[in-house]
């Protein structure tokens, strides 16, 4: 019999985030580690809250015809709740059925938040392998106090040591100092280029100066990474795209999903969140050597990359600033003839997972450009957005998602939006 805690559930959908919903006492219980379908048996771990409850999965009473060996032991359900490993949320669902659940947090998030009836179909990458592994081209990895190193437990800063990353690609597992330790840092990553080169950063831990968190200044790590037959120069620490093919997928879906027809490649297009320009060199691939794009990026060593990436270009350029304010300018000190040029616009939007949100929105509805292509990682701020957008004149026209994280909870959807 179940005690304490302990108490049996039926799961009945997903939610966003990796979890999923069961129903207790009135309550919605998020638990991981189970599916749809499934009887489990859990344990309550966290009340409080007067809307939903958080459970552990403990055991499997009724496993669904879709449940599989998880693909990394480290994560198992048959270990302690807080010795799982932490980044492979969905590791013990079959990739198809995987694809299937992000669709419908898709769908469920499209529903809810942008009110629309929106269905998509999850793509796999070209070149996936059967069981959705070794992909991941960059993990962090966490420094326990005792210098080991490992992922988190969900939820908790517990650190996991393991002895493989089944996600991560075959380069990334041969340069992982499995086994070693780093006292006194806070985090080790571990970076596996596409040109065959592997790197171990260790990120030392922040310094308590009085009041004051101080990080260390990190010296920057030149990398390459190719995507078709173009280079990108940019820092080993920076923003790169992580599943293997993820750059070339969505160099392919952004090229795709520009409508040409309300594209002008003289008007002041945008790569807003531009990293080191992988978006910008999309479309300058696409619509040629006259094309005029400035990319907007918070990180001064991204741009500074972006500006050498997209040099071939003599419209391009990289500009160190935060979206928010750069639109915010735009908007209200363009003069007549910049105006035109940026009705004339096609915007690129690749936000962090936070999304954009109104102030980002509002301004760039405001310049009135011609599309919209927004990139997301995810699907409930994507939503969000987009309901915004929707008010502000620019509907949603096209829709993809690409499952570029398979084995975890996580998603891709390019969208374009157009008057
Ligand atoms: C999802 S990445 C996309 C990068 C690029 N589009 C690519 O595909 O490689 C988001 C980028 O936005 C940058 N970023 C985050 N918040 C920002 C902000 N408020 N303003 C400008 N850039 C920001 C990050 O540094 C990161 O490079």
């Amino acid at each position: 019999m179940p005690q304490n805690d302990e108490v049996d559930l039926d799961i009945t959908n997903v939610a966003h985030g990796g979890v999923f919903v069961a129903r207790h006492e009135g309550r919605v219980v998020f638990v991981p580690d189970t599916m749809p379908g499934e009887r489990i048996r859990a344990r309550i771990t966290d009340r409080t809250h007067d809307s939903f409850w958080r459970a552990d999965a403990l055991e499997v009473l009724d496993a669904a015809p879709e449940r599989q060996e998880h693909v990394w032991s480290a994560a198992s359900i048959d270990r302690e709740p807080g010795s799982r490993a932490g980044g492979a949320e969905f590791g013990h669902i079959r990739l198809e059925h995987q694809r299937e659940l992000k669709r419908q947090v898709i769908v469920d998030a499209l529903q809810r938040m942008a009110k629309l009836d929106r269905d998509v179909f999850v793509e796999a990458v070209e070149g996936e392998t059967a069981d959705g592994t070794g992909w991941r081209t960059r993990v962090r990895l966490q420094v326990g106090r005792d210098g080991t190193i490992g992922p988190f437990a969900p939820r908790s800063h517990t650190v996991v040591p393991v002895t493989d990353l089944p996600l991560a690609t075959e380069l990334v597992n041969e340069s992982t100092p499995f086994g070693q330790t780093f006292p006194g840092a806070e985090s080790i990553d571990v970076v596996a280029t596409g040109t065959g080169a592997g790197h171990v950063l260790v990120n030392e831990a922040p310094v308590k100066r009085g009041r004051r968190t101080i990080r260390p200044r990190q010296r920057p790590v030149p990398i390459r990474e190719v995507v078709g037959d173009r280079e990108f120069r940019l820092d080993a620490r920076g923003f790169w795209q992580v599943h293997r093919q993820a750059a070339a997928t969505l160099t392919q879906a952004v090229q795709s999903a520009v409508d040409e027809a309300l594209f002008d490649p003289r008007a002041a297009n945008l790569d807003l969140y531009g990293g080191v320009g992988l978006l910008a060199a999309a479309l300058g691939d696409r619509f040629g050597s006259t094309l005029r794009i400035t990319s907007v990026e918070s990180d001064e060593g991204a741009t500074d990359n972006a500006a050498e990436n997209l040099a071939e270009w003599l419209g391009a350029s990289a500009v160190t600033e935060r979206v928010e304010r750069y639109v915010r300018t735009l908007a209200a000190e363009s003069s007549a003839v910049e105006r035109a040029r940026l009705r004339a616009a096609t915007v690129i939007l690749d936000p962090p997972r936070s999304g954009a949100g109104r102030q980002v929105v509002e301004a760039i509805a405001s310049l009135a450009p011609a599309q919209i292509v927004y990139v997301a990682c995810d699907p409930v701020a994507l939503a969000r957005d987009l309901a915004l957008f929707a008010e502000r004149g620019y509907p949603l026209r096209t829709l993809r998602a690409f499952d570029l994280f398979p084995n975890t909870h996580h998603v891709e959807a390019v969208a374009t939006l157009a008057p």
